[in-house]
């Protein structure tokens, strides 16, 4: 159900709430637009009712006149009665039919951004903006705009009826109610953008919420004693974030309010002026108490309720905006697709005179890099920090596209594969893996999503030595883990990662990448997992990169990155003969390894 890309905002405020929950829209729309028209009825019923009474008691007419005033007062009084109820109910409605499906759509619009969108910190910040009460945002800018429709509806009956009395009172109110809907819409924008750029500050001031709370960083917490120096820059923090909506809110209350005063001041004069007319015979007592009834509605309205819809209503449309920004993201519709079944099998991965920088950086993180990577053999990247080594898994994965020269796969163009395709070829560890707060067993499964299917898992775990700790927790595999739920346990970092490593070997893509995942384990305890690692997946490829140069042993083929080229490659004994940057490398770690 794919929302067609439209730039009008308002085209946008009315379609969404319309096209996902069609009966409470037109039903707020039709409730709002009679609630409108209601004043200007009750207007003329409570002049006719008084009229009528009046000419009742002087000249004893008949009661008919005085049932119909009386009649339409009551009908308006019980609309009034039962409007809140009626539209509270369909915004309910439409905020729930909003929530099953718009926010559905919006999650999935998210999802299938393309990669590179999400890792930019300006979409990240919008994705955040957006995502926020979605729901919530497009009800009430909807309501808001018949709100507004509803009160220019009652703002027209009382000035038109003013107008036929006394004209220049009503042309000297629409002249003022013009300065005033002009200051609401840019208070609405002011205080948006000041939402906006407040937003930032929210959520640094919420990550050291988390520093000063959280469970995370509570051993640091404990043992650095930081907390007062990081409640300072919370303070500080929350402090900027709370001055600047004050002043934009302030600001706009002000001017809001000195308009309402100058509009107020005018109804109150043309109050005055009637009375000469009622003297005069021109104007009923009837219509002159109604007029003032409806001025004192009036002034109500166009100092407070009008400009403080038109403001809300502003603000809505900024966020209308940023909605529209995110549908224009490119993305596809395949990044929410699984892998293909059977999978593409990988014999040779090619990269040919590769370049790259990350989109928005002017560095070459790879430069003019070449290698060949073929079916069935074990590789390994190594390198300092920084030397590129987690790019180029990046770049494999298809994560991102815009590189220069060729990646080619099978002798193709990794372009001209499709998102799925790329998916089946491989399964991937890396070093910041995601810990799940599931079963244990539903964790590792996640690696085969697209063949749930009940695999025997406990070979995995005891190539991984996973087996005792999975026995000793309450549950064994089906034990929660994490802290959401009330049973569930934590692992410690280098379990954790062994959990990571049995998801993708659970995967049945034949190329994987294990991307250091055992940072948490000693060298030879690492060296040990490889090496099972290894025998267990014979006849598969895999690429694993390690800091650990000992590990490398089991890799038939060793990449040494430097500065975003391939310094040296060959076995670990061809390198070491070789006496190069690798050779230095691993001389520097060679203690590590003694026991081995
Ligand atoms: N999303 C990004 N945007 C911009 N620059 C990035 C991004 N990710 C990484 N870089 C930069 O690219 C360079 C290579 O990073 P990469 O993560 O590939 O290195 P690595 O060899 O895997 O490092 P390490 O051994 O520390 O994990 C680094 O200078 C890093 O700052």
């Amino acid at each position: 159900m794919l929302l067609k890309e439209r730039k009008s905002t308002l085209g946008y405020i009315l379609k969404i709430p319309i096209k996902y929950s069609t009966y409470s829209a037109i039903m707020i729309a039709i409730l709002k637009i009679i609630g409108g028209i209601i004043p200007t009825l009750n207007m003329f019923a409570i002049a006719k009712f008084i009229n009528s009474a009046i000419t009742l008691f002087k000249y004893h007419s008949g009661y008919s006149d005085i049932i119909i005033a009386i009649t339409l007062i009551m009908i308006c009084t019980a609309y009034e009665w039962i409007y809140d109820y009626l539209v509270t109910y369909d915004e309910t409605r439409l905020e729930n039919n909003l929530r099953v499906s718009f926010k559905v759509y919006i999650i999935n619009k998210v999802t299938s951004l393309k990669y590179s969108n999400i890792e930019n910190q300006n979409t990240c910040d919008l994705i955040s903006r957006v995502c926020k009460e979605p729901e919530k945002q497009c009800k009430d800018a909807y309501s808001q705009f018949f709100d507004i429709l509803s009160l220019l509806i009652t703002i027209c009956g009382v000035v038109g009826v003013l107008a036929m009395n006394v004209f220049w009172s009503a042309l000297l109110i629409v002249a003022i109610s013009i300065p005033l809907l002009k200051l609401a819409i840019n208070g609405g924008k002011a205080s948006y953008q000041a939402n906006r750029q407040v937003r930032r500050y929210i959520r640094e001031v919420d990550y050291l919420s988390e520093v000063l709370n959280g469970r995370d960083a509570v051993d640091e917490r404990m043992l650095f004693c930081y907390s007062n120096k990081i409640n300072e820059k919370w303070h500080r923090q929350f402090e900027k974030t709370r001055k600047l909506l004050f002043k934009v809110n302030l600001k706009w209350f002000i001017k809001a309010k000195s308009g309402g005063i100058i509009t107020a001041f005018i109804s109150l004069t043309t109050i005055l002026i009637l009375l000469f007319s009622v003297r005069s015979g021109q104007l009923s007592i009837g219509l002159f108490i109604s007029i003032v009834n409806s001025e004192t509605l009036l002034i109500q309205n166009l100092s407070w309720q009008l400009p403080s819809y038109v403001n809300s209503l502003a603000k809505n449309k900024e966020y209308i905006v940023d909605l529209i920004q995110i549908l224009n993201l490119p993305g596809k519709k395949e990044y929410l697709d699984e892998p293909i079944s059977p999978n593409v099998v990988v014999n040779s991965l090619e990269f040919k005179d590769v370049s790259f920088k990350y989109p928005g950086t002017e560095k070459y993180v790879l430069k003019n890099m070449s290698f060949k990577i073929e079916k069935g053999k074990h590789y390994a990247l190594v390198g300092t920090n920084g030397s590129g080594k987690t790019t180029i898994t990046k770049l494999i994965t298809g994560l991102y596209e815009d590189f220069e020269g060729e990646i080619l796969i099978n002798g193709k163009s990794i372009r001209q594969y499709s998102q799925c395709e790329i998916k089946s070829m491989f399964s991937i560890v890396y070093q910041d893996f995601a810990r799940y707060f599931i079963s244990v067993k539903d964790n590792i499964y996640l690696g085969c999503v697209n063949k749930y299917q009940n695999k025997d898992i406990e070979s995995f775990l005891d190539i991984l030595s996973l087996k005792d700790t999975i026995e000793k927790l309450p549950n064994g595999l089906n034990s929660n883990l994490g802290k959401i739920q009330k049973d569930g346990v934590d692992l410690s970092g280098g379990e954790w990662q062994k959990v990571a490593m049995a998801r993708a070997m659970m995967s049945s893509s034949e190329l994987r990448i294990l991307d250091e995942p055992t940072a948490a384990l000693d060298p030879i305890s690492e060296n040990d997992m490889y090496q099972r690692f290894s025998s267990m997946s014979k006849g598969s490829t895999t690429i694993f990169i390690s800091h650990r140069l000992g590990s490398t042993k089991i890799a038939d083929n060793i990449f040494v990155i430097d500065q975003g080229k391939i310094a040296e490659q060959g076995s670990f004994d061809e390198l070491i003969e070789n006496n190069g940057l690798f050779a230095k490398m691993f001389e520097s770690q060679k203690s590590w390894y003694f026991k081995s």
